[in-house]
């Protein structure tokens, strides 16, 4: 299940909002420009599908959102556990990418996940806002909006991305490590389970 949790940017001591109510984080997330949306589940997809699997699967919505919005370049990223030796040093290199925090100046961060997880933290108006999205979530978020993502020690999730911008994935870092004092992809996917 999705869960947003909102914590003052000072640190996580005090819990302002923690929510798995998919229209309560809609609402929260609205003011701060945020898209969240949920889109019908294709389950017959599997959790590791090919790019072309993935558009055909999810052709309607994102030919809808791409009229509705203008997007001009679709990918699909997906990262999973696999025999392949490199996999630990190529997730472990991706996470540390998206762990620092950083504004895409261009364009929005428009995703959608397909299978797996992974959270996303709002740092907006003092508070960072942390979005825990797994499959059939839709999380949009401005551009500008500072922001890091957790894909956890061992990722796994496919997600489309959405881009105005034909170069696809541009990030300015903010240098800070405030992702170093919020608890992490593990910590709260763990807790959410139990
Ligand atoms: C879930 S897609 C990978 C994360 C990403 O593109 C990004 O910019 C995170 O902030
Ligand atoms: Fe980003
Ligand atoms: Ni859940």
């Amino acid at each position: 299940m999705t869960l947003l949790t909102t914590w003052p940017e000072s640190g996580p001591d005090t819990v302002v909002r923690r929510t798995s109510e998919p229209a309560e984080i809609a609402a929260a997330l609205a003011p701060l420009g945020v898209r969240y949306e949920q889109w019908p589940v294709r389950e017959s997809v599997p959790f590791d599908a090919d790019s072309d699997t993935v558009f055909a699967a999810y052709g309607p919505e994102i030919d809808k959102l791409n009229a509705e919005e203008g997007f001009t370049t679709v990918d699909v990223l997906g990262l999973h556990p696999s025999d392949d030796p490199e996999f630990p040093a190529k997730a472990k290199a991706a996470r540390e990418k998206f762990l620092q925090e950083h504004t895409h100046d261009d364009d929005d961060e428009i995703r959608f996940f397909v299978s797996g997880a992974g959270i996303f933290y709002l740092h907006v108006n003092g508070e960072v806002h942390a979005v825990l999205c797994e499959k059939g979530d839709l999380l949009g978020v401005p551009r500008g909006t500072t922001h890091w993502f957790d894909m956890g020690t061992s990722p796994s999730f496919t997600a489309i991305r959405f881009f105005h911008e034909e170069d696809g994935w541009i990030g300015t870092f903010t240098g800070d490590r405030i992702a170093d004092r919020f608890p992490d992809f593990d910590t709260i996917a763990a807790g959410h389970r139990a």
